[in-house]
């Protein structure tokens, strides 16, 4: 398979990587720097676009290759209010749109635990979540993007919260899930949910030790998103 990477910075290298471990070709690396290297691709020799950039670029990153009928496979974080007219633009141009926060299996079966958790507290009125999430240094956007499909999650699940809000900002109402962003280096990635009470505290957590599980996902879903049309997520692709 030819893969198109859009980004090519800490997750761009290593997805190229694990694509040519996996016997796939790179057509092209695209960065911020070389993006007129786009003009010298032919859309034709491309099977999939994978898009791990930076929130301002993400659209018309995505947009390119849409617009030429390539699948894409996107990651980047921060840009999602635009996520609909990406979704218009991938139905008039009968291709694939594939959108998650994290492609690692362990963060989405953290997600399933999450919600199940969240589920059980509905009734349990003593207990107050909170969010913490930690991140490297270099991270543009906060909170991450995980973090906000796990506030998502517990919002889908519990009426007793609705929103979400930054730590900083956070206006202390009972409906409000605060979350904290940190900026440490080298951290790959960790969020934790907390439920305090007055009796006890629960805590799940989620650790990654590298981007490993990220760009592996992201190559098993290009390899899969390749046949297919529409706008896709996780819940699609994994079986579980
Ligand atoms: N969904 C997931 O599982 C994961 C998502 N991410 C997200 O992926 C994104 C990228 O992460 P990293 O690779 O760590 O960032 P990075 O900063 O190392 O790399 C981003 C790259 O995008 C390039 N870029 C910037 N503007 C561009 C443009 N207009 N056209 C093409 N390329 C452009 C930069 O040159 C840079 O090399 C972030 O939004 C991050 O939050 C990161 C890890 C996992
Ligand atoms: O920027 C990162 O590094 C990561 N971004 C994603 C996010 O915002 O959730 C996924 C992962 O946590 C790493």
């Amino acid at each position: 398979m030819n893969i198109l990477l859009l980004g090519y910075g800490k997750m761009g290298r290593i997805i190229g990587e694990i694509a040519e471990e996996r016997g796939h070709q790179i057509s092209g690396k695209i960065n911020i720097d070389n993006r007129s290297d786009l003009d010298q691709i032919d859309p034709d020799s491309v099977d999939v676009a994978i898009e791990f950039s930076q929130p301002d670029a993400a659209v018309e990153n995505i947009s390119w290759a849409i617009k030429r009928g390539i699948p894409v496979v996107s990651g980047t974080t921060g840009w999602l209010d635009q996520k609909p007219q990406i979704e218009e633009l991938t139905l008039k141009h009968n291709t694939a749109f594939f959108y998650a926060s994290n492609f690692s299996v362990g963060v989405n079966i953290f997600f399933k635990v999450n919600k199940f958790l969240a589920s059980l507290m509905k009734d349990q009125a003593e207990y107050k979540v909170s969010m913490e999430e930690i991140h490297h240094t270099e991270k543009k956007d906060a909170p991450s993007g995980t973090a906000i499909t796990l506030a998502e999650g517990i919002i889908a699940e519990n009426p007793r919260v609705d929103h979400w809000k930054l730590e900083e900002d956070s206006d202390k109402n009972e409906q409000t899930i605060p979350i904290t962003s940190k900026r440490i280096d080298p951290a790959p990635g960790t969020h934790i949910i907390k439920y305090k009470s007055e009796i006890d505290d629960i805590e799940i957590a989620h650790t990654a030790h590298s981007r490993k599980g990220f760009a592996q996902g992201a190559v098993l879903v290009a390899e899969w998103i390749k046949a297919k049309k529409g706008i896709l997520s996780m819940d699609d692709f994994l079986s579980f």
